[in-house]
């Protein structure tokens, strides 16, 4: 079982320094992979409202304490609250429904997905559209919905709160209002968009950035990044895989990253880049594949007030 390092973080907590994605693992697949995820040295697990998933991945957990492999506290669990929910009033509810998925009774992170937010139309009405198919923005200001996820941290419900998706001007301005820090800005993170700036700007206001998208999405054969002749040239140095030397490479970039695989093996090998060190040299190979292309744009918020992409970083 691979022993994965953790990280103190800006609230004091601790966070293991890689965690399993989840996003489309769903329907026994997603309860499966978090079970196979534990039983390799996996600690750290990231969900959200929008998945759907949030039950089988508390149903894993609890088996597995159930079965005396883990414990509670052993696991950092992360999810999010969706767009629909930022109305202030919606924001506890929101958390509880979620706690109610997992079956227990806190959360390690609760993460504010994105910046913006939707109507609301009712709990599984996730993308609330008009008649001509364009999703109904709110205005609602992510000031006053972290105001409220302030308030689940007092309540227990959460150890820690953060947000996802912020730019730079976003959290400037969140931190002026702020009682409590965030303590994580998730974002995407891989070779075609490095993020260096937006990472040393959170580095310098003590936020962890942890990083979706590691893989580049890679779906099929279609590989991208994996399949890079440099990359895997720079993986046969080391005896590792091209998903391993971008995971590596990551984590020396200050990023934590979240890879998603429901297959065995991927989610063990994902985990297995605390063995060897990258050179200097070959960071910067991987540094070079930076385009800055997004592969989640979110181009449906573009008009709202909140969208956080039409800024530099
Ligand atoms: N905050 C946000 O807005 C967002 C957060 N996220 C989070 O980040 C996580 C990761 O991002 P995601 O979009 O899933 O993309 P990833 O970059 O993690 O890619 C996942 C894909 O890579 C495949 N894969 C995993 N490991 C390997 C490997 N070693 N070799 C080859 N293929 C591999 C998986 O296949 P398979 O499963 O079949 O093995 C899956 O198809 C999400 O699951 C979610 O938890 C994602 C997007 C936005
Ligand atoms: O977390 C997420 C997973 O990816 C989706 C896009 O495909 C995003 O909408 C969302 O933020």
């Amino acid at each position: 079982m691979v022993k994965i390092p953790t990280i103190k973080q800006n609230d004091n907590t601790v966070m293991p320094i890689i965690g399993l994605g989840t996003y489309t693992s769903t329907g026994g697949d997603c309860k499966r992979a978090v079970k196979d995820a534990i039983d390799a040295g996996y600690r750290h697990f990231d969900t959200a409202y929008f998945y759907e998933n949030e039950a089988e991945v508390g149903e894993a957990i609890r088996e597995k304490i159930a079965e005396g492999a883990i414990k509670r506290e052993d696991v950092y669990i992360v999810t999010k609250l969706w767009c629909h929910f930022h109305d202030p009033e919606r924001v506890e509810k929101a958390c509880r429904l979620s706690l109610k998925n997992f079956g227990l009774d806190y959360i390690d992170m609760y993460l504010m997905h994105w910046p913006y937010a939707y109507v609301y139309e009712g709990d599984r009405v996730m993308f609330p559209t008009d008649p001509s198919g364009e999703v109904k923005l709110s205005d609602v200001d992510y000031v006053d919905t972290w105001k409220a996820m302030e308030k689940l941290v007092g309540l227990g419900l959460t150890k820690s709160i953060g947000v996802s998706n912020f730019n730079s001007k976003q959290l400037t301005r969140l931190l002026s209002a702020a009682t409590i820090k965030p303590v994580h800005n998730q974002i995407e993170a891989h070779p075609g968009l490095s993020q260096k700036k937006l990472i040393e700007f959170c580095k310098n206001l003590n936020i962890v950035v942890t990083g979706y998208c590691p893989l580049g999405r890679p779906e099929g054969n279609r590989g991208d990044f994996l399949n890079d002749k440099k990359i895997i040239e720079i993986g046969k140095k080391y005896n590792k895989s091209s998903a391993q030397v971008i995971l590596r490479w990551l984590v020396d970039s200050g990023v934590v990253p979240i890879p998603k695989s429901v297959t065995k093996s991927r989610i063990q090998a994902n985990i297995d880049i605390f063995d060897f060190q990258l050179s200097a040299e070959d960071r910067q190979v991987l540094d070079g594949f930076n385009t800055g292309h997004r592969i989640i744009p979110m181009t449906h918020a573009k008009n709202s007030p909140h969208y956080p992409f039409h800024e530099e970083f």
